[in-house]
């Protein structure tokens, strides 16, 4: 249905579809018409494949993804990432919302994740579990440099231009599979284990991508702190998530459209 042959999958986490607004020569489709495709089942997340161009690069946006706490497999959550990589996807851009653990964080920060934390994938909850499929990748990938280097030194790059450098941060993600928000008991956990963030999505996603060859970006927005102690009144919910994603989307969609065309003209070949 479509002759574009994207070389770059954005994904969009929750309230971020609007990274797509970016991109001309737009096709839309969705999901719940093709075939085997899972279907977003929570607020924030369209459910649309979009495919278009940034300057001359061929680009497709998934406007939604996917979660084990919707109750899909790992295999469902990442079908997608595998797709891509069949018609010739070379990068990923993950996006996605989560919460503060570092203190000196704020809400409405772009942390570019540096490295992320796999709970799931310590109980047994993995993508890659099962028979291997040689087609994809080899049986034991090396995940020490899941995200590229030169991706997150062009983002700082691109950020300090756009005149964001205030609220770019840079940390370790660390995935729990939801659907509730922490305890404060789990917070100080994860802030002990080294975690700057923590959300429940995408690790999934950039494990399988890395698994097949493909070079990855994550930025996750900050949309609340997470409590760590037990006198605060505050109280996370998923309205306040969407609300500053929807406040940030403008910036981040403006950094996704420049870091796409200046991966184009510096043509990073690095993985
Ligand atoms: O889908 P992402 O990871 O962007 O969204 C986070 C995790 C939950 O889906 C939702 C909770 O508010 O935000
Ligand atoms: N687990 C988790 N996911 C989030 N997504 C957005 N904020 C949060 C959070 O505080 N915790």
């Amino acid at each position: 249905h479509t002759s574009q042959r994207p070389k770059v999958l954005v994904i969009c986490g929750s309230g971020l579809g609007l990274l797509a607004d970016g991109a001309a020569n737009k096709q839309t489709f969705r999901y719940q018409d093709i075939p085997n495709f899972p279907v977003s089942t929570v607020e924030g997340h369209e459910g649309c494949l979009v495919f278009g161009t940034i300057e001359n690069t061929s680009c497709v946006f998934m406007q939604g993804h996917f979660h084990l706490y919707e109750g899909y497999s790992l295999c469902q959550v990442t079908f997608p990432v595998r797709i891509f990589k069949l018609i010739g996807v070379e990068t990923v851009l993950v996006t996605n919302a989560s919460g503060a653990i570092c203190p000196d964080f704020k809400v409405g920060d772009i942390m570019i994740i540096k490295d992320h934390i796999n709970l799931p994938g310590f109980a047994g909850q993995h993508p890659l579990c099962g028979p291997n499929d040689e087609r994809f990748g080899i049986r034991f990938p090396c995940m020490s440099d899941a995200y590229s280097k030169d991706l997150r030194r062009l983002t700082w790059d691109v950020g300090n231009e756009i005149g964001c450098s205030d609220f770019i941060r840079e940390g370790v993600y660390c995935m729990v599979s939801g659907p509730n928000f922490e305890t404060i008991a789990e917070a100080r956990m994860l802030l002990i284990l080294g975690c700057d963030s923590v959300g429940m999505s995408i690790v999934p996603e950039v494990t399988v991508a890395k698994h097949c060859g493909l070079r990855v970006l994550g930025l996750s927005l900050i949309t609340n702190m997470v409590s760590l102690d037990y006198s605060r009144e505050e109280k996370v919910n998923h309205e306040e998530v969407l609300q500053i994603s929807k406040m940030r989307a403008e910036v981040l969609q403006k950094m996704v459209t420049m870091l796409i065309s200046r991966c184009q003209q510096q043509s990073i070949n690095t993985h």
